[in-house]
């Protein structure tokens, strides 16, 4: 006869990795009635006196399969009373939710269930809810990403924790779990759906998983082991993007790092930092055709490019900076205009820029819109755009501060700031519309100099 299986040993050992089941937690098992989470169940029942754990059961019916359904309701409802184990059951109508939503009734009903499940977690005060995934789950999951292409990301399968969520059987083979029911006699429903092929994860179990474990018979267990390291692999990568995206700085809906930072980095990094830039922005989705054009953005010769990208996406680069954000968030009045040498430039929104060599008179221009800048502490191109972040300038006579501080002192309405201009090159700003020149660039009488007129349409700003 063959060793029974200890299963609650095993699901320990693999949640004792990953921390699932401290000492005292509150555990919701999401108990659908079927082998997996039955198997669950009895595996946290052998390890809540052990580990002082409190349990507590969940059921969704989701009212798809109609009596069916009522049978694995009433059938886990039965099996909890007899074990003693508190049970919560909820419902939903999934086809009609589906149907209103205009969304696949699989993604309904699992919006819908977990759904149910965390707002269950938080009514009881549960610390933890498990699910019952188990290795042959995770190994489907994995292929299916395959098939339909995927990165390191979708090839390290289900994640064994996200949150509150933890999945105990994660690493246990189905196999083992069908041999451990028929052990400790535990029945289970059998949900009719699984054996419909239509469905992509049913055909690959039925029709792909039978030849791979037939070319090598621990394929599950092995793939399981595997995953481990895998997952390790992309965590280092995104601990890695993280350090490097430490320095981005988030500011009205834009986010923005050095370019140069960004183009330094090996590829596999920097991709990971673009998506975690853009999610600082709200951006979820990107194609890898776009990532690298981001990345070409970056480590290109120009110091002014702009990429127009789907999902409202809008990325910039100004010298070093590059600059990620929805098109919501872009400055509302200057988008960037590069000045490559002296002469006069009309702008889009009826503004003019003259800049003309000049040697500085004995009372320097140091007015609100025209400046004598000393010629050699200027680099062309100059850039004329909408204020950022971080700007700093020093007016004549004052200490230097942030723009920002500068426009709430100088009591600049905040809807007027992003329309007023500032001139900058490479080494910071020049002049701000509306304030007046940077004094430690503000030409001497005398001195070589860079005479700038900025002749707004009509004056933006209003003080009050
Ligand atoms: N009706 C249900 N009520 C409560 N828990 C459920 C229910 N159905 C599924 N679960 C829980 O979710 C786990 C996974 O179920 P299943 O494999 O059917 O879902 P899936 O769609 O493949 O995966 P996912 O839950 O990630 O969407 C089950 O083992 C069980 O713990």
């Amino acid at each position: 006869m063959k060793n029974p299986i200890d299963l609650a040993a095993q699901a320990a050992a693999f949640a004792d990795k990953y921390n699932m089941l401290p000492q005292g937690s509150t555990v919701l098992c999401a108990l659908s009635g079927g082998a997996d989470s039955m198997a669950l169940l009895s595996v946290l029942e052998a390890l809540a006196k052990p580990r002082s754990l409190t349990l507590h059961a969940a059921h969704f019916n989701h009212q798809l399969r109609g009596e069916e359904s009522q049978r694995d309701e009433d059938f886990v409802v039965q099996w909890c009373q007899k074990r003693g184990i508190p049970l919560v059951v909820g419902r939903g109508d999934v086809a009609q939710e589906a149907q209103e939503q205009g969304k696949g009734v699989e993604e309904t009903a699992r919006a819908m269930r977990y759904g149910f499940l965390t707002a269950t977690a938080q009514e009881l005060g549960a610390d933890k809810i498990a699910t019952a995934h188990n290795a042959d789950d995770n190994a489907e999951t994995l292929l299916l990403h395959l098939a339909r292409g995927t990165g390191l990301d979708g090839l390290t399968g289900i994640p064994p924790v996200r949150g509150i969520l933890i999945r105990p059987l994660l690493a246990t083979p189905r196999i083992d779990i069908a041999v451990y029911l028929a052990q400790e006699e535990i029945p289970h429903v059998e949900d009719s759906s699984n054996q419909d092929t239509v469905y992509a994860r049913n055909r690959l179990r039925q029709e792909v998983m039978p030849v791979l474990r037939d070319l090598n018979p621990a394929f599950v267990s092995t793939l399981a082991a595997n995953l481990v390291h895998l997952r390790e692999d992309r965590d280092l990568l995104h601990a890695m993007a993280e350090k490097a995206t430490k320095t981005a700085v988030v500011s009205e809906g834009r986010v923005s790092l050095s370019a140069r930072t960004l183009a330094a980095l090996p590829h596999p990094v920097a991709v990971r930092a673009v998506k975690q830039l853009l999610a600082k922005v709200d951006r979820f989705q990107i194609s890898s055709v776009h990532l690298e054009q981001i990345l070409s953005l970056a480590a290109g010769p120009s110091p002014s490019a702009t990429l127009n990208l789907p999902d409202d996406l809008f990325v910039w680069r100004e010298y070093d900076q590059l600059v990620l954000c929805p098109s919501s968030a872009m400055p509302l009045a200057f988008s960037l205009r590069l000045l490559t040498g002296p002469g006069t430039f009309a702008l889009d929104n009826g503004w003019k820029i003259e800049i003309t060599e000049t040697i500085c008179p004995d009372l320097p221009a140091q007015e609100e819109y025209e400046w004598d800048i000393a010629q050699n502490t200027v680099t062309f191109p100059l850039v004329l755009r909408s204020r950022q972040a971080g700007d700093q300038l020093r007016l004549p006579g004052r200490r230097t501060k942030t723009l920002k501080k500068w426009y709430i002192d100088e009591k600049i309405p905040r809807q007027n700031r992003q329309s007023l201009p500032v001139l900058a090159d490479e080494s910071g700003l020049l002049a701000a519309a509306g304030l007046g020149p940077n004094y430690p660039r503000l030409a001497q009488p005398g001195q070589p100099a860079l005479h700038i007129r900025l002749t707004p349409k009509t004056k933006p700003e209003e003080r009050t």
